[in-house]
């Protein structure tokens, strides 16, 4: 049998835009009301994919939800027709408009967290959508996540879903983007790391005191829980809150992991010597920790390029490459530690750098628009193949894209009831390309 690691990317939406949603995201905030390139967004993101696919890596796609949502403006009393529903949110909120027509689901790292079935203990690949309470506009995600996971990983021999947590702070829970599974061999059993910003009971923790810390250390244990997994590899670290008050809002903007290398920075984590041994530990030693020291890399420079936010995967003859944005390219602090890192005695061989800067304008690099699913073949056999990353698919995306997208939008365009109707065309006609069935109210 074959095990290796899939990755499925989130689909950017039609409503793609700057809002300025999330507080404590640096890019979000700053590029607030700026105009998006929804076209351009989509396309950047099926180009990535793509190139993944043609390094021989196992690549799916999610689709993405319905925006404007009107069903969550009719929840809070809008009513009348669509337009009606639009004009009204648009006169009395306008940042409830935008929270309702963000393309965040695009962001599928915080989808969900994802164990292997080589980790838990009935044997099953688990999935548990992230409720991502801490930000509104991503609240309204998780029952449409679970229906679309569902829908491709449906095979209930292989696949266990659970309900997302609590929608509640105690259980703030941002899914794969604050939690890493490392491996000697992709289908050996692993240790899973989470990484939470603060504990509820525990208060005597530090906590950072400007921005929020969206994953808590309860909601980490109550998904270790669900996915059955064993104490004896299961890794629980505070992250600095220092860095969350500088803006790094999940774990994967400061470490990224792949099999037995772990990637940070020197200030991502709290107690990192004890931690780290840890881990060695758990792993029963042959860990490469690759440390980025701020003297070489300041926080700023990897909040900035996303150094962190890259992919670490293994290629074919068993070497691994760095995934990484252009900004890493064009800063120079990060673009001559990349260079270094190759020539250093670590896995990491390869850096390859791919524009996704409509996504980061939003503070989404290239890890966060996937959502990572170690696998074996039996499994991959039982995933919906019309999900699956070809060329086929590529082409059909990129026609549909150009068909449905827009190449500019403004926060004032969301009220604008052609692009619900654009939209809603647009996912109707995804859904039968992708054949998921009807995984959108406006389907039911
Ligand atoms: N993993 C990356 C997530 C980025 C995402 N950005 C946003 O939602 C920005 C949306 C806006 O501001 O329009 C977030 O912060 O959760």
């Amino acid at each position: 049998m074959k095990h290796f690691e899939a990755n499925f990317d989130g689909l950017v939406g039609p409503t793609h835009n700057y809002a300025g949603l999330s507080f404590g995201n640096v890019a979000s905030q700053s590029n607030a009301a700026q105009i998006s390139n929804p076209k351009d967004a989509a396309k950047q993101g099926l180009k990535k994919a793509k190139a993944l696919a043609d390094m021989g890596l196992v690549q799916g796609v999610l689709a993405p939800q319905e925006r404007p949502d009107l069903h969550t403006l009719r929840r809070v009393g809008f009513s009348g027709s669509d337009a009606d529903v639009l004009s009204q949110a648009a006169k009395a909120s306008p940042v409830l408009l935008q929270a309702c027509a963000s393309a965040s689901s695009m962001w599928t790292a915080n989808a969900a967290t994802v164990s292997p079935s080589a980790d838990s203990a009935d044997g099953k690949l688990h999935f548990t959508p992230a409720n991502l309470v801490d930000k509104l506009h991503r609240s309204i995600e998780p029952a449409t996540t679970g229906n679309i996971l569902k829908a491709i990983f449906s095979d209930e021999r292989y696949f266990a879903h659970h309900q997302h947590l609590p929608e509640h702070p105690h259980f703030g829970d941002e899914g794969a983007a604050n939690h890493t599974r490392l491996c000697h061999d992709y289908g050996q059993a692993g240790v899973e790391v989470f990484v939470y910003g603060r504990s509820v009971a525990d208060l005597s923790r530090p906590a950072p005191v400007k921005y929020p810390a969206r994953q808590t250390l309860e909601a980490s244990q109550a998904v270790a829980r669900l996915h059955q997994l064993s104490d004896d590899r299961t890794v629980y670290i505070q992250q600095n809150p220092d860095v969350i008050d500088q803006g790094v809002f999940h774990n994967d903007v400061i470490a990224v992991g792949n099999q037995n290398v772990l990637f940070y920075h020197e200030q991502a984590f709290l107690e990192t010597q004890a931690k780290l041994a840890e881990i060695d530990k758990k792993m029963r030693g042959n860990m490469h920790f690759i440390e980025v020291p701020t003297a070489k890399v300041g926080v700023q420079d990897a909040v900035k390029s996303y150094l962190f936010n890259t992919q670490i995967v293994t290629l074919k003859d068993g070497s691994m490459a760095i995934i990484a944005p252009t900004d890493c390219q064009e800063n120079a602090a990060v673009h001559a530690y990349l260079n270094e890192l190759v020539t250093l005695n670590t896995p990491i061989k390869a850096v390859h750098y791919f524009d996704v800067k409509q996504s980061m304008q939003n503070g989404g690099g290239p890890a966060c628009l996937r959502l990572r699913v170690a696998m074996n073949d039996t499994e991959l056999a039982a995933v919906n193949p019309q999900v699956m990353m070809n060329d086929a698919l590529f082409a059909r995306l990129n026609q549909w894209v150009d068909k449905h997208y827009r190449d500019r939008l403004s926060t004032q365009d969301l009220a604008d009831p052609q692009l619900l109707i654009e939209s809603r065309t647009a996912l109707d006609e995804l859904t039968q390309i992708m054949n998921l069935g009807s995984v959108y109210q406006f389907q039911r």
